[in-house]
Parts: C-alpha cells; sequence; structure tokens
C-alpha cells in the first residue's frame, strides 16, 4: 500500500485502540512527518484524509474498537472527528484527543494545549474532562457556531489573521470583504437555563450571531466559555453596529463592540436555542465548516465529550475572567 493512501494504517500495533486522524493539509501543511513520527512512536494508526468528510467517516469507523480517537489539524479536523465519534454511538467509551495542526487551533488552544509535542504527552498523561457538545441541526461542534460568516470569508480568511483572532477572523474578513452588509432578519428563541435564565425570543436584523459552547466571545482574543456548564454563550450582534463596524479600522472596531456593554450587543446565556432566518437561507459556520440553513437548532449534549486537556484548561474560567456576562 502506498504510504499516502488516504485510510491507510502505516504505523501503529494494529489493535485500534488509538488511531490519529491526520489532515495532511491543515494550517501550513508542514507538521506531517513530526506528526507522523510522534503518533508512530506511541503506536497509533494513523490515517490521512484526502477530502472532507474523511475525519468523520475515518472516526465513526475508528471508534468501536478505540480508547481514543486524535484528531490531527485545525478546528475543522477536530470537529469532524468529534463527529464521527458521535455518529458512532462511542461518546461513552472514546476518548478525543487534539493534536494542534491548524492555523488558528482555537479549540486546543482553549482545552489547553500548546504545542505538537505537547499534544501527545497531554493525550498519555494528561487530565480527561466530559465537556459539552454542541448539536446544530443534528451536527455536533465543540468551539462555535456562527452566523452571518460567508462561506467565501470563511475560505479566503487568512492564517495569520486565523492565528491572531481565532472565529473573530471570519467576522473581520465578512466585514472587510463585503464592506456593506445584508442584515440577517432572524428569530432567536433562547430556552430557558437552570440557573434561572428565563426564556426570550429576539428578533431584528442581525449581523452576526455567535454561538460560542467552548468560546467566548469578547474583545478578549483568547477566551474560554465555561464548556461544562451545559450553557451556550449566545452573542447578537444587531445590525445597529454596521456603522462602527464599517467606520474605522474593522479589527479595533470588532474588539471594542466585544469587549464593552454596546448597545448593539445581545447576550444569552442558554442550554438550546432556535435560530429562524424571516427571509433566505443563512450561512453557518460550525468550527469553521459551512451549513447552510433557514432553520437551525442548537442545543448542548451536556458532558458528552470525553477530551484529553492540558493543564492550562480550566473548567471554570469565570472565576479569573469577570467579563462575562454584561448582560445575563
Ligand atoms: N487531504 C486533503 N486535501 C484537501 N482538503 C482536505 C484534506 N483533508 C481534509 N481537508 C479539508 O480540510 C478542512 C479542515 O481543515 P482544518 O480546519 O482542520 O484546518 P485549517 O483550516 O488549516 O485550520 P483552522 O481550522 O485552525 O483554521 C476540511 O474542510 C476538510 O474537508
Amino acid at each position: 500500500m502506498d504510504s499516502d493512501d488516504a485510510g491507510m494504517r502505516d504505523d501503529g500495533d494494529g489493535t485500534g485502540d488509538r488511531v490519529l486522524v491526520l489532515n495532511p493539509v491543515s494550517g501550513s501543511g508542514d507538521h506531517v512527518d513530526d506528526v507522523v513520527e510522534l503518533a508512530a512512536n506511541r503506536g497509533f494508526e494513523i490515517r490521512r484524509t484526502e477530502e472532507a468528510g474523511d475525519a468523520k467517516r475515518f472516526a465513526r469507523d475508528a471508534a468501536p474498537d478505540a480508547s481514543l480517537v486524535a484528531a490531527a489539524g485545525g478546528d475543522g479536523t477536530v470537529n469532524g472527528v468529534a463527529n464521527g465519534i458521535a455518529a458512532a454511538d462511542e461518546l461513552e467509551t472514546t476518548t478525543l484527543g487534539v493534536v494542534p495542526a491548524g492555523t488558528g487551533n482555537n479549540f486546543a488552544s482553549n482545552i489547553g494545549i500548546e504545542g505538537l509535542e505537547h499534544s501527545f504527552a497531554v493525550i498519555d498523561e494528561g487530565r480527561r474532562r466530559e465537556i459539552d457538545l454542541g448539536i446544530a441541526n443534528e451536527r455536533a461542534f465543540v468551539n462555535s457556531c456562527v452566523g452571518g460568516v460567508t462561506a467565501e470569508a470563511s475560505s479566503e480568511t487568512s492564517t495569520e489573521s486565523k492565528a491572531e483572532l481565532g472565529v473573530l477572523a471570519y467576522v473581520k474578513e465578512t466585514v472587510d470583504t463585503i464592506g456593506s452588509f445584508d442584515a440577517l432578519p432572524l428569530r432567536v428563541k433562547t430556552a430557558e437555563g437552570p440557573n434561572g435564565e428565563a426564556a426570550q425570543m429576539w428578533e431584528g436584523d442581525a449581523l452576526f450571531v455567535l454561538v460560542g459552547n467552548c468560546r467566548r466571545f469578547t474583545g478578549a482574543r483568547t477566551a474560554q466559555a465555561d464548556v461544562e456548564d451545559g450553557l451556550f454563550e449566545v452573542t447578537i450582534v444587531a445590525d445597529a453596529a454596521a456603522t462602527e463596524l464599517l467606520g474605522g479600522a474593522a479589527l479595533e472596531a470588532l474588539e471594542g463592540l466585544f469587549d464593552r456593554d454596546s448597545g448593539s450587543i445581545v447576550r444569552r446565556r442558554t442550554p438550546s436555542l432556535a435560530l429562524e432566518s424571516r427571509d433566505e437561507a443563512v450561512e453557518y459556520s460550525l468550527d469553521g465548516e459551512m451549513l447552510e440553513t433557514e432553520h437551525l437548532t442548537l442545543e448542548t449534549d451536556p458532558n458528552a465529550l470525553t477530551v484529553a486537556v492540558g493543564d492550562g484548561y480550566q473548567s471554570d474560567p469565570d472565576n479569573d475572567d469577570g467579563r462575562w456576562p454584561f448582560r445575563a
């Protein structure tokens, strides 16, 4: 078998107990040799993705026999592997490992993974935490679901921008490239939460809707949300923010907008929500993977996904953040 074959098992002990799904083109694509060496030395079976859908398929096939499936790539690869473990119905028995080889590696940094070698140390020796899994119209996501980002912006956003800004890079690219907004006429219904959060309905024209599971959208570029609380952190950017965002440098405007209690920002915490377009289908980005729909139902599956986390991971980031919520 050619060593470049998709799905090949080019190392490992043949038991399929630890499988690594490797995206060879994520990030700058220069991680492959290092990842293969690190994984092979630890007895991983390695399966290389070739196209969209492979990460999910490989993880789904591997999960019934594997105690751990690692995703080597960016957030999209992590998303695919999480979806595969869920599709195999193996969330209770298969742990997700994350090897950061994308451009932004947002999820990896949120769970305290600091680099390639560190990720394997974490897989071998790190804590396991059961984190919430986001479900959007039956597709799983780990980090965030963002509405109003265009597919073009998602594919054209630069590596540098993603590395610096994370998910907000897509928002910035959308602001930069379209130059004017087709606001999304949306109805957003949030369910009541366990801590007295009331069910609420928001109706209006939104520029963006950002739903964070593990990701929090403040001006802080690396803010991790509490991903074990069974709640999403929802931020609606109303179209009143358009003049602010288009008026000057998009990056400063974005950070300013997210970093304070702006009148054009609505924030909610909720275990589930429904987003309904009052017009045409809306593009959503689930961990960077696009989905176009008129109706989106989002639910948390609390503590459903077991993940190997680094020492820097905080299960309760509110303790030393204090920024959230501006408005419950
Ligand atoms: N061999 C391949 N050739 C081309 N595309 C691939 C291949 N394998 C996977 N993909 C695509 O790569 C995408 C996932 O990329 P991923 O998000 O992991 O990396 P990235 O975009 O470089 O990083 P980040 O999400 O951190 O910005 C998926 O959409 C998938 O379809």
